[in-house]
């Protein structure tokens, strides 16, 4: 499998790609929105949730948190944009592409024949029982599915199903390695397979539909 090529997808909107709707014929990447800080910032909003998710404070430490987080958020509020300018899903060189919301993933291989990738379930990511919740493996599989698909069509698609085998526990905090490829290519229809491992061994299994979205279509 040969590296992806970035410069297939960093292309500005114009006649033939028109960015209107929700339909981007080609996707925007960037390496430079939200500066290069960008992942620090990400990187310490996963530890916050790390963190909150097992922390049990005293009421009165809840109380300075609630303002130490609501001033953090009045920050943010101040910088609102719209999906389409935003860093988070376009920073291709930071895990899972500046979103904060996936799982974090590393690309380590992908292309028309198929998408590597190392990926991590956070604390945060718990099921119960010290496993990955069953659907946060879906999203890795949704988003990483996606992208096979994308880099196959060579452009966007959008899930039509998505079928995940639970095959055993799924461990938090351990690189993992994710492939998901196209097995058959049907006009629109991309049909997606993809494994999760720890090591040797199969920790979930995926069967999905991606549909490529055609042009102008929401
Ligand atoms: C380091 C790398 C750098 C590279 C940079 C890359 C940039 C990143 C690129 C990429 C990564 C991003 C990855 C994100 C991934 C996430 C994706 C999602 O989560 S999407 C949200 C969830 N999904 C929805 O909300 C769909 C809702 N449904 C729909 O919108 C429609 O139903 C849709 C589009 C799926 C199909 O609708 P129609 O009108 O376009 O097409 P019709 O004609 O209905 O279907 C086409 C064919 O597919 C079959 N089909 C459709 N749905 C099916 C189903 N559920 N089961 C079986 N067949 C189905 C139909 O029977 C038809 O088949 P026949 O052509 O007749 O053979």
């Amino acid at each position: 499998m040969s590296p992806v090529s970035h410069s297939e997808w960093d292309r500005p909107a114009d006649a033939s790609s028109p960015h209107e709707g929700g339909f981007r014929a080609q996707i925007d990447i960037s390496t430079t929105r939200g500066g290069p800080r960008y992942g620090e910032l990400n990187e310490e909003l996963r530890r916050l949730m790390d963190l909150a998710r097992y922390a049990c404070p005293p009421e009165e430490l809840t109380e300075a948190m609630i303002a130490q987080v609501r001033a953090l958020n009045e920050n943010l509020a101040k910088v609102q944009v719209d999906e389409w300018e935003t860093p988070s899903g376009t920073r291709i060189d930071l895990p899972s592409r500046g979103n904060l919301t996936l799982p974090p993933y590393v690309v380590t291989d992908g292309g028309p024949d198929g998408v590597i990738a190392d990926v991590t379930f956070r604390p945060f990511h718990l099921g119960g029982n010290k496993a990955a919740h069953g659907g946060h493996i879906a999203v890795a599989f949704d988003d990483l599915g996606g992208l096979a698909s994308a880099l196959k069509v060579e452009g966007v698609t959008r899930t039509a199903y998505l079928t995940v085998g639970y095959r055993s526990l799924t461990p938090l905090d351990t690189p993992l390695q994710m492939r998901t490829w196209v097995e058959t290519l049907d006009g629109r229809k991309a049909f997606v397979k993809g494994t999760l491992h720890d090591g040797d061994r199969l920790c979930a299994d995926v069967d999905a539909l991606f549909i490529a979205l055609k042009p102008g279509q929401p």
